[in-house]
């Protein structure tokens, strides 16, 4: 099995596994990732123009740089609509995905998104984590959900944002997406050959158990498709990323699109990077369109763990000792 949404049982592992002390190995070996992310330039009047704007890009960016090919290619979120909660439902694709089994390409035909999608990481020869869509689900119910694809083509994991972006910053931001759209429940973990990688989608970022369970069933990177805004952004953008790879030990991975120029639409903040284990920002754009191509050295986690040892320093005896803390024993 390529890839998966994880099963309830799995969930309930992973989540005691969180008060456990012997945490998952990751496959720590392997050769290094490397990896491009797409910071689009504002969408375009309809869903086929975002779409072809998004193939130029990944046709570029799968030429690489000076340093070679990239092995996995990330666009942002809601990269195929307008980021307004108004706009969702119109743009939404039924995408036909089981937990457990990958979908051939031939099976995504009502999907025009991710029919592009497909073609464009079999036709480049790449992973792609393809950004987020608006998904029609079951029960007409609207996901933020990004889909990944290998380098065959074939969608091996489906990401249903799982925490909705519902804030109220007076004299800064006032967002809903609960208004239009339903979470998702499942963590998801992408298996390649470098590694698990896991999946969230921006506001995701914000809830260090999910990188920290995907972190200790061994993942080696957080990718998160993203569009913070111009308030959060410079409060957190850095500060979310360095916190969760530091945690965890990991990489950390954030995909916003460009910062619109012109416009009263969303803003997105920008900034796409790539944070390695010891906490450091090892590749960062800034508001502009562009493509950012860097590398994952799998071995930095193992150095990072072996020197800071945090991952088996954890005393979950005396986390677990809650109902002391609460009667002031
Ligand atoms: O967490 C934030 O500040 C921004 C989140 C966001 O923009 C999103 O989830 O789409």
């Amino acid at each position: 099995m390529l890839s998966r949404f994880l099963s309830s049982s799995t969930r309930r592992r992973l989540s005691t596994s969180l008060m456990s002390s012997a945490p998952t190995q990751a496959k720590l070996s392997g050769s290094s990732l490397r990896l491009a992310l797409i910071q689009l330039g504002g969408t375009g009047p309809t869903k086929q123009t975002n779409l072809s704007l998004a193939r130029n890009k990944i046709r570029e960016a799968a030429k690489g740089d000076g340093n070679g090919k990239p092995d996995l290619i990330v666009l942002p979120e809601i990269f195929n609509s307008p980021y307004a909660t108004g706009s969702f439902r119109h743009y939404a694709e039924t995408i036909p995905f089981t937990r457990g089994q990958v979908t051939e390409p031939s099976a995504l035909a009502g999907s025009e998104s991710l029919v592009m999608l497909s073609q464009a990481a079999k036709e480049e020869g790449v992973w792609l984590v393809g950004g987020s869509i608006p998904e029609l689900g079951p029960e007409d119910k609207i996901y933020n959900s990004s889909p990944t694809f290998n380098r065959d083509g074939q969608l091996v994991a489906l990401h249903r944002k799982v925490h909705l972006f519902d804030i109220d910053i007076p004299g800064g931001i006032t967002f809903k997406e609960s208004d239009t759209l339903t979470g998702g429940d499942r963590l998801t973990m992408v298996e390649t050959e470098f590694g698990n990688i896991a999946i969230g989608i921006c506001y995701d970022v914000r809830f260090p158990e999910m990188a920290q369970i995907a972190a200790r069933a061994g993942a080696i990177a957080m990718i998160y498709p993203a569009a913070f805004n111009t308030t959060t952004g410079p409060l957190h953008w850095d500060l979310l990323q360095r916190a969760r790879a530091v945690d965890n030990q990991f990489y950390v991975i954030m995909c916003s699109p460009a910062r619109a120029t012109s416009g009263d639409g969303y803003k997105a903040w920008g900034y796409s990077g790539v944070t390695d284990p010891s906490g450091k920002i090892v590749a960062q754009l800034e508001e502009k369109e562009g493509i950012l191509f860097a590398e994952i050295d799998v071995e930095a986690i193992a150095k990072a763990r072996a020197g800071i040892p945090v991952t088996v320093q954890r005393r979950f005896d005396v986390y677990s000792a809650t109902e002391e803390v609460k009667k002031g024993e």
